[in-house]
Order: structure tokens, then sequence, then C-alpha cells
């Protein structure tokens, strides 16, 4: 057989039937849904009085519309947002599916809960309707991103009509310097090869600094790639991830030695061919920060805002252009220093345990800016459990970090945590898109411990140089 890479291995094991050259029927081994995404093809299901196909393989979550606010009992007084928890409350009960509703203990981002509670596996394919799904390539599993009419042909049939991706890698050599995460590695890998530089593939990271890389690390990693326009992404699993997975999946008794096996197979073979090839040495990545309104356009701390004229291209200069217009920034100033309003630590991207504890190993003992109003929403209950248990919780109240309930929250700002227009926020999500973040906002986006050090100094600043910011 001829030599493949771990994604084409991982489409020809779910190709029910092989459609055209471009087109295969591909077997779902896991659905995840939201709230948001899901109702129309419940809508559709019942119209054509359809059941769900397998029921066992569905997980549902309340997250992008979820308020966050710190009360023991939620509720969303939002008459919309409220209508569409309850719908994804009523079709799973009427479907028999699985659902951690708006006030369960377990409730959480999707991609924070569905890997932590070891229903991702290696050599899974994982479908959602929402673009992050790419997470889940961290555990080496095929996860990404459907419309909804997919996901009314997924609860029908656990098949979806799906186009293959081309194949790209991208090794990182070398080691991240300390006071540099997964985060800034990501947002330079972006920034390099552009918001679009993956469009069409499924990347697979490699190398030594990608295996160095703790679980959560390579979530938020595998999480930001459709940030470059990836269809999916991969990481082939080693046993930190096969660790990771069996220690969490309860059902697995028995079974770990024979799971071990299979997972350990799961690897592109040494000659297979990718369409595209990038390598990046980790030792020369800093922290980084977005600037712009585009993750592309981010800079390490200690560079300067890019000047339209330096850019490659005619479409490359209007974007630079209108994000500079956009955000208020002239081309050639320094981020360092530029004053914050709020700061975010949260998201799908980096809400995690150890983006928390990141974050409370910067703020110990200090004091959030009080220009500053500064909010941390773990990514699960299980998350903020955890975070109380081991003491950063308190860590980060005490020092001035509201402490909130799991969800999506201002990542997005779908539910009430917005930011005012003209407010200018230090954020850990993923994208800073116009306006995502509340309407005439600006986001910068960077590391939990680099939105830590700007909650505590007022400002987007080095972590590395904390100590002297702060005198
Ligand atoms: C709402 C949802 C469809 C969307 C996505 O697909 O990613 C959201 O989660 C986001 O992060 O913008
Ligand atoms: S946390 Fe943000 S990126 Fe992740 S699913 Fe929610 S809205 Fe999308």
């Amino acid at each position: 057989m001829a030599p493949r890479t771990l994604y084409q291995k991982l489409v020809d094991s779910h190709t029910v039937l092989r459609l055209d050259e471009q087109n295969v029927l591909l077997y779902a081994d896991l659905h995840v849904m939201n709230e948001y995404t899901s109702p129309q093809a419940f809508a559709g299901l019942r119209e054509r009085g359809l059941p769900v196909a397998a029921p066992a393989q569905q997980m549902a979550v309340v997250d992008h519309i979820i308020p966050t606010h710190p009360v023991a009992h939620r509720i969303i007084a939002d008459p919309a947002s409220a209508l569409q928890a309850t719908n994804l409350k009523r079709n799973c009960d009427d479907f028999g599916l699985a659902m951690f509703d708006t006030n369960d203990r377990f409730q959480g981002i999707e991609h924070v809960v569905a890997p932590e509670f070891g229903m991702v596996r290696p050599g899974m394919v994982v479908l959602c309707g929402d673009s992050h799904t790419t997470t889940y390539g961290a555990l080496g599993a095929l996860g990404f991103g459907i419309g909804t009419s997919e996901v009314e042909h997924v609860l029908a049939t656990q098949t979806l009509v799906y186009r293959t991706a081309a194949d790209m890698r991208i090794r990182v050599d070398g080691e991240l310097a300390a006071g540099v995460t997964a985060k800034d590695l990501v947002l330079h890998i972006i920034r390099r090869i552009g918001a679009q530089g993956a469009r069409g593939h499924v990347v697979e990271f490699c190398g030594d600094a990608i295996s160095a890389l703790s679980i959560e690390a390579r979530m938020t990693l595998c999480n930001m790639a459709v940030e470059a326009g990836a269809r999916g992404a991969l990481i082939a699993p080693d046993e930190a991830a096969i660790r990771y997975v069996l220690e969490r999946a309860v059902d697995m008794a028995g079974m770990e030695e024979a799971a071990r096996e299979c997972w350990r197979q799961l690897r592109s073979d040494d000659d297979a061919r990718f369409d595209v090839e990038h390598r990046f040495d980790a030792a020369a990545v800093g922290p980084y920060v977005s600037w712009g309104t585009s993750p592309d356009q981010s800079i390490e701390i200690g560079e300067r805002v890019p000047a339209p004229e330096a850019a490659q291209d005619r479409l490359e200069r209007l974007a630079l252009e209108k994000a500079l217009a956009y955000t208020g920034l002239s081309a050639g100033v320094s981020l360092d220093g530029l004053p914050v309003q709020r700061v975010f630590i949260g998201s799908c991207t980096n809400g995690r345990i150890e983006d928390l504890r990141a974050a409370a190993a910067v703020v110990k003992g200090r004091k959030v800016h009080p220009g500053v109003r500064a909010m941390v929403v773990p990514g699960s209950g299980a998350v903020r459990r955890q975070a109380e248990e081991e003491g950063i919780a308190a860590i980060l109240a005490d020092a001035g970090f509201e402490w909130r309930q799991p969800g999506c929250s201002m990542c997005l700002a779908m539910n009430d945590d917005v930011l005012a227009p003209g407010e200018r926020c230090a954020s850990t999500t993923n994208r800073n898109f116009e306006g995502r973040q509340g309407r005439d906002s600006y986001t910068h986006l960077m590391s939990p411990a680099m939105a830590a050090a700007a909650a505590l100094a007022g400002c987007i600043t080095d972590v590395r140089h904390l100590e002297s910011t702060l005198g």
C-alpha cells in the first residue's frame, strides 16, 4: 500500500462510501452540539419524522449564550438565549441524547468538556457545528466544524458528505523560551503563513517542540489552526496523549493495553507525502500580541505595528490599512505600554486548568491595576472546581479578578459579557475580528500569562519584564 499520512489513514478508516474523486461519506465516532448551531437541525429531523441514528454518540452543552455571573444557580435572562437553551434540553430529552444543561456541574465550553470526559480519543472522527472542533487533533482525533444542515445529516445518519482536504505538515523544532507558550507559537505560525495559509489543508504538527507541549497546550495549538484556515489539525498521539485519554475514559477499563497498541499505530508513514511543508524554530518565538482585526495581524511584544507600505501585495496593504483604521493604532507604534480597560482569561483556546495556573503564577500576591476590569471564565465546571481546589481561584480573586461561571462568554460576547465601545481588551481568545467582543471594541489576542501581566500593569506589557514594569 502506498505510504499515507495520518490524516489519510483517519479518512480511509472512516470512509463508508467513496462518492467520487473528491468526496466520501465519512463516519463520525462522536458528534458534539451546542445550543446555537443545532436547533434547525432538530427541527429538520422532526419535520421528516427521523430518529437520531446513534444517540449514544452525541453530546450537547449550553455554552455560547450562557451568562457567567458567579451565582450558584444561573438564569438566562435574555428570552432568545433562554429559548435556545430550553430548546436544546427538549431536543436532547426527546431524542435521548446526553446533555450538560445550564446548571449542570459539568457544563462548560464544548471543546473543553468533550476531551476532559475522555469522549475524544485517538483515531476518532469528531464533528461539531463549530469551527474550533479542530482542537481535538491534540489527541490524534480528526475534528472539524460543520454547518447546521450537516448537523442534521449527522444526527440522522452518523455520517457526513465530506470533501477530502490536502495534507500540510508543520514541523516545529527547538525549545520555547521561558514565558513563551503554545499560544505565542500558534500566533507566530498564523502570522507567517497567513489567515488563509492552511486553507484547504489538514495540518499535521510535529517536531520536538510539539512533543514537548502538554496536552492542554496542544489543544491551544490545534484549536487555533482553524485561524490559519485549516480544515483540521492533527498531532500523532504519543504516550502523553494516550495517558490523558485513558485517565478520563472510564468506560475503557480493561481495554487499556489493546487501546495503547492500536493508538500507537496512528502516525504518518515515514515516506508519506505532504502537499505543503513548513518548518519553524520554537526558540525564535517571543510573546505575541495581535494588533489588528485578524489573528495573522500579530507581532511579538518587542516589535512595532507594521506599516501598510511593508505589505507583500495590494490585498495585504488594504487589510493593514483597514485594521489600522479600526483599531485606532498607527504604523510604527509599540504595543508595549498600550493601556487596556479589560482583561479576559478564558475560551476554548485558553480556558483550561493549565491556562489558569499560568495566569495565577503571574498575579500571585499582586493586584489588578485600578483602571482594569479583569475576569476569568473557566472553560468548564470541572476546570472551575479544580482551580478552586488548587487555590488558583483564590489567588486570582485576591488579585482582583472576577471569578466567573464557565461558558464562551466574552470570546464572542453572545451573553452579557460584552466590551463597551472604545474599550480595549487583553484577551486569551482566538479571534480579534471587528466587534467580536462588543461593537467598536478592540481585542488583543495573547497568552494567559501575557493577559495576566496586562491586568496588573494596566497596559499591554512583556510578561518576562514584569518585575521591572511594576517597579
Ligand atoms: C457560534 C459558532 C458557530 C462559532 C464557530 O463556529 O466558531 C463560534 O464558536 C466562534 O468561535 O466564532
Ligand atoms: S469559546 Fe469562543 S471560540 Fe470557543 S466555541 Fe466558544 S465562542 Fe467559539
